[in-house]
């Protein structure tokens, strides 16, 4: 991820803490950055770490999705239980680099969504800034939504600004697409300016498919792991057929979901149609995979190609490690003239993306300068995103 000019004396370490939509862990990254916040000429990974969820603690959060549950006494205690666990985590990774946490300029932690209603301008991020700067030491930025959605945008998706300043190229147009949770898409046009980028979260990413395996096999398996199920599965066509018109997928952009539409109440009902339908679990799991891949090629097709004709698409999130999902993608794309390469094919670190992300937003935050890209939210003006705490 290192851009060309060499580090010089502005160079500065922070910490990036991200748990996404999946919610398998806290992803910290520490990173180097030198150069402009907002434009920095180099950004070196210098380490990071995975740390699970306890148990206890994942399944809370799992209660917390349903809005019925999510008494203010629930969420109070998790907001202040991730914050120490997110402190704990940046900790561990500043530790694991071997630099003072008094070098730590600041840190960035996007928090765990448990509520994204755009279309109600609030969405929900958990886990106090406040806890983290306090255990750490370090000025903490969070909470980074709010903002964009007070001017009008989604608050999501974020990351694609730092992909701007990661990945941009002058002869090639990039799609960058994230398969987490939810998947999304980033758009880098060859040649590009900052106001050209746009993005948009395509559907469901790995959640339909953790969501299924989770309900058939009793809560033992959160995942196909290495696809396995559903590479002994049948693709059942008339069903795909009937999933591919959930009303999403033709949405406008700017547009971005979440478990309110492809969560707990729709994995229910998958698991119903494949029943009614006499499916195995199998291929119930072989055809939500499908359904994944083809709703990123289907994005493609209807929001993307007539514009921007892509050279690659560089794949990253959990969902690049499931096998069966990535030959599916890679059916779907190359078939419309997109080669699909893995971010670890073309040499970044699939896993560190987002928290280096959340570093890098922090780093706009703690110089005043925004960290929305209009185009990508829907926001009507760029805005500094996030809360300090100090
Ligand atoms: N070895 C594997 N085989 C199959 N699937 C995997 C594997 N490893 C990870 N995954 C999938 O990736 C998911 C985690 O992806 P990731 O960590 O990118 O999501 P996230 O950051 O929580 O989501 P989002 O980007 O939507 O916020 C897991 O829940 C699982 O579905
Ligand atoms: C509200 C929310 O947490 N959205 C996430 C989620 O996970 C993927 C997709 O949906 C994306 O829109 C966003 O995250 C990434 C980090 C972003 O803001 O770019």
């Amino acid at each position: 991820m290192a851009r060309s000019a060499p580090l010089s004396s502005e160079k500065r370490y922070a910490v990036g803490l991200m748990s996404g939509t999946s919610v398998d862990g806290i992803d910290a990254a520490l990173v180097e950055i030198a150069g402009e916040p907002g434009s920095p000429r180099e950004v070196r990974l210098i380490a990071f770490e995975n740390t699970a969820f306890p148990a206890d603690v994942r399944k809370e959060i799992f209660e917390l999705f349903d809005p019925a549950k999510a008494t203010l006494d629930r969420v109070g205690r998790m907001n202040v239980a991730l914050g120490e666990l997110y402190a704990a985590a940046a900790l561990s990774v500043i530790a694991e680099a071997g630099v003072a946490p008094g070098e730590i300029a600041f840190i960035g932690s996007h928090g765990q969504t448990i509520y994204h209603a755009p279309e109600h301008r609030y969405t929900v991020q958990i886990g106090e800034g406040a806890v983290i700067a306090a255990r750490t030491r370090i000025p903490c930025v969070s909470d980074f939504r709010p903002a964009d959605i007070a001017v009008g945008g989604q608050g999501a998706p974020l990351v694609p600004f730092t992909e701007y300043l990661l990945y941009r190229e002058t002869e090639r147009t990039l799609l960058l697409q994230n398969i987490g949770g939810i998947g999304n898409v980033t758009v880098i046009p060859d040649g590009c300016s900052p106001d050209q980028v746009y993005a948009f979260d395509t559907g469901p990413g790995n959640m339909l498919i953790d969501g299924v395996v989770s309900r058939l096999t009793g809560g033992s398996q959160t995942m196909d792991t290495g696809g396995a199920m559903a590479r002994k599965g049948m693709v059942d066509a008339e069903l795909l057929r009937e999933l591919q018109r959930e009303e999403y997928y033709a949405l406008q952009a700017p547009k971005t979901t979440g478990r309110e539409r492809f969560g707990a109440a729709y994995v229910e009902e998958l698991l119903r149609l494949g029943e009614e339908r006499g499916l195995s679990a199998e291929d119930l799991v072989t055809t939500v995979t499908m359904l994944t891949a083809w709703s990123i090629g289907d994005a493609y097709d209807r929001f993307i190609r007539d514009r921007h004709p892509a050279d690659l698409m560089l794949v990253g999130g959990g969902g690049s490690y499931n096998p069966v999902l990535m030959q599916f993608l890679k059916q779907e794309m190359e078939g419309k003239g997109v080669p699909v390469k893995t971010q670890e094919e073309a040499g970044g670190n699939s896993d560190a993306k987002e928290a280096v992300a959340f570093a890098l937003l922090a780093d706009c935050t703690m110089a005043g300068i925004p960290g929305n890209l209009p185009a990508a939210t829907g926001a009507s003006r760029p805005v500094v995103l996030g809360k300090i705490s100090w």
